[in-house]
């Protein structure tokens, strides 16, 4: 693994060069950052004190159109994590082919240790501190680790009161009463649900055979585990950021997520109405949970989860990356030596940037979708682009991740070249 987490996602790129046929141009302008931004945000506390937190905002190539990317509230956001979930998310736009660029957002901060109100001011403030690198046309943010509708209705309010004026489609993510789309939330699940049926039917695995095992259980992880389980997949274990649960016999996720709901942390319950009793499991580590003999480990958490460190222990015939980068480019040859399937990030969670992708458009023609559209067009573009992925793995005989890399090079390179020759930094795209 390298020292820094965008030199080791480079390496991505790299392994998938000699794959594809683009300009040497193109190539060098995806090497780097198109810009970052590095500010500090000023917070009142709500003892009178003032905080400053660091925040940031890198747009990585908007090429195929304005950046797009979440923004994440993390103790260890940096400016190298930043820069590599916004190279993730450039192609992961090109991949399911949207028109978009890729953008990431985050801030050093423990959002758990503020009050709701410190996180208001935490989130205006950021906007404050990023609005002229924004905007509809220009970089568009969204929810990540840590950061949810509530916060995005923030941020969009505040980026309104700067431009007086309403721009709903200049922030993603929102509350569907703010103009944001219906299956937004459950949306990076969903998509990854999608994903899995589709390549598990060419495994041909069924679901009640399966077990699985997910590590982070929020937005995008829990999601994942409720759809699974309700299609007959056996869910044996999950995890959140203080451990995981286990239980051989399957759990009910249905009565996790409601337990989870009102008190924060998970545990192995059964639930009638609202009265919750806890059934028969093992308490595990997250570093258990990654090494249980399962068909499906999904890391639904943190990037580098699986390392050189640990890599000789997984034992999963299948790994869905839903977190972005959860496996280091080191572990990820290791994995491919021992056959064990990686389903890449920039396929697998793509289907909150997808959905993403169809509020901005609802937000733009003022034209909203019921939520049975919302998800028939997220089905037809994962599945699409799924097949596409696993034929050209086929073709070439290359992981699903350097497949990955190949499709979404293909399309960077060819709109990169389409825009012809061009040396200069041009600030409006
Ligand atoms: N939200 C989205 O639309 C998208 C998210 N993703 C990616 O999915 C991943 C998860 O994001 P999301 O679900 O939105 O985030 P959330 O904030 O909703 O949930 C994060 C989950 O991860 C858990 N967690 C945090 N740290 C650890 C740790 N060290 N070990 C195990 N679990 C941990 C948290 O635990 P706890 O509850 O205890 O805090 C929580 O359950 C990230 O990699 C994100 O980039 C990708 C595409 C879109
Ligand atoms: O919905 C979006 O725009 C971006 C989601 C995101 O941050 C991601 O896919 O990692």
């Amino acid at each position: 693994m390298h020292d820094s987490l965008f030199a080791d996602a480079s390496t991505r790129l790299e392994r998938a060069m000699k794959y594809v046929s683009i300009s040497e141009d193109a190539l060098e302008y995806l090497k780097y950052p198109k810009a970052s931004l590095s500010v500090s945000i000023p917070v009142r506390m709500d003892n009178g004190s003032l905080k400053i937190f660091p925040g940031y905002r890198v747009r990585y190539d908007d090429t195929r159109g304005p950046g797009k990317g979440g923004i994440r509230y993390h103790p260890n956001v940096t400016l190298d994590e930043v820069t590599s979930l916004a190279f993730w998310m450039t192609f992961k736009c090109a991949v399911l082919n949207l028109p978009f660029g890729g953008a990431k957002g985050g801030v050093a901060v423990n959002p758990k240790s503020l009050s709701k109100l410190e996180l208001e001011r935490l989130s205006r403030g950021y906007i404050d501190a990023i609005a002229d690198f924004i905007g509809p046309d220009v970089d568009i943010p969204a929810p990540d680790v840590y950061t949810n509708p509530t916060i995005m209705g923030w941020m969009m309010d505040q980026y309104n009161i700067i431009r007086r004026s309403l721009n709903p489609a200049a922030i993603t993510g929102k509350p569907v009463t703010l103009g944001g789309s219906l299956g937004r939330n459950t949306a990076t699940g969903t998509g990854a649900f999608f994903a899995i049926e589709t390549l598990m039917q060419k495994f041909d695995r069924l679901p009640a055979e399966t077990t699985v095992a997910v590590q982070g259980f929020g937005n995008a992880g829990s999601v994942v585990a409720d759809l699974l389980s309700k299609a007959g997949y056996k869910v044996v274990a999950v995890s959140d950021s203080k451990g995981g649960i286990y239980a051989k016999q399957g759990l009910d996720i249905p009565s996790i997520r409601q337990y989870k709901e009102s008190n924060r942390s998970i545990q192995a319950v059964y639930c009638e109405g609202t009265v919750c009793n806890i059934v028969e499991h093992v308490v595990i580590t997250n570093e258990e949970l990654l090494a249980l003999d399962v068909d499906i480990l999904i890391p639904a958490a943190l990037e580098n989860q699986i390392t050189q460190e640990n890599v000789k222990d997984i034992k999963a015939k299948y790994i869905f990356e839903v977190a972005n980068g959860p496996i280091s480019s080191d572990a990820d040859l290791v994995l491919e030596e021992r056959g064990i399937y990686v389903i890449p990030d920039i396929l697998v969670n793509a289907g909150g940037v997808t959905v993403s992708y169809f509020e901005w458009v609802q937000n733009r023609n003022g034209l909203y979708w019921s939520l049975n559209e919302v998800n028939q067009r997220l089905k037809q573009k994962i599945v699409e682009e799924t097949e596409r992925i696993w034929e050209i793995s086929q073709e070439f005989a290359i992981s699903m991740r350097t497949a990955a890399y190949v499709h979404g090079l293909n399309r960077l390179g060819e709109a990169l070249s389409a825009k012809g020759t061009r040396d200069y930094y041009n600030s409006q795209h």
